[in-house]
């Protein structure tokens, strides 16, 4: 809190504008519109195949938008140079990937510290710590290929969420999870809003998991529709 008063000014934790992206002539979607404040939840719902993952992966940077910007805390990340656009991504984004993404020659507790490690910040007990709050205490020395898909989507959580990340971004993160598991997953990162002020985008089917949004959007081909 500042002196005198007066609150501080937050900063969105991102800001989207105009955004569009095509295949060739047909556009996925454009004109989109977005703002998300530190420590707010949204989910992005819409029908399949209308473009939820590829906003998301514009947003992150990996897949590149065709019309307007991302300005993320503040910075317009098209305008860095690519090493610094990689090095901001890694520091401030967690993301979730519908597939898991886990590299399969790595432990579970070396995947799942991976991102500390290459911020050169490594920290054994932290990796202890993400691992239990996604109920996976006991199995960070085993290979991903030992464990089962459920248990897999949690590493992909656990180290998304390890860095303590400004911005999370999730894709279908209960997708492949039994109700028990998809509850405990969802509420990983409802606590990691709660307790470290991230922001969170969650894109998701599932009704349950929308219902822990402060927000709910859907995606159509020119906006992002509050439902
Ligand atoms: N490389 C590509 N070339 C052409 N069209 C593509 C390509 N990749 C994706 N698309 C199209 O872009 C659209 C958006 O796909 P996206 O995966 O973002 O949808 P989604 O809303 O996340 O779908 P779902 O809910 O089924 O996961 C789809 O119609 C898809 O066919």
């Amino acid at each position: 809190m500042s002196r005198g008063g007066a609150e501080a000014p937050t900063q969105p934790v991102l800001r989207v504008s105009g955004l569009g992206k095509r295949y060739g002539d047909a556009w996925v979607f454009r004109g989109i519109e977005l703002q998300v404040e530190p420590g707010e939840f949204v989910a992005i719902v819409g029908e399949s195949g209308v473009g939820k993952s590829t906003l998301l992966n514009c947003i992150a940077g990996l897949d590149r938008a065709d019309a307007g910007e991302v300005t993320l805390l503040g910075q317009s990340i098209a305008q860095l140079p690519e090493t610094a656009q990689a090095h901001f991504r890694r520091r401030h984004l967690g993301f979730v990937f519908q597939a898991f993404h886990v590299l399969p020659h790595l432990s579970v507790a070396q995947n799942v510290g991976l991102p500390l490690l290459l911020l050169g910040t490594p920290d054994d007990a932290r990796v202890t710590q993400a691992l239990a709050a996604v109920g996976l205490e006991g199995l960070g020395e085993r290979l991903p290929q030992q464990l089962s898909g459920g248990q897999l989507q949690r590493v992909a959580i656990a180290r998304a969420l390890i860095h303590r990340p400004q911005l999370i971004l999730a894709d279908e993160p209960s997708g492949n999870l039994d109700p028990g598991t998809a509850a405990r997953v969802m509420e990983a990162l409802a606590l990691q809003v709660e307790q470290q002020g991230a922001a969170c985008i969650l894109v998701t089917h599932s009704h349950t998991a929308a219902q822990r949004a402060h927000r709910v959007l859907r995606l159509t081909a020119d906006a992002l529709l509050g439902e």
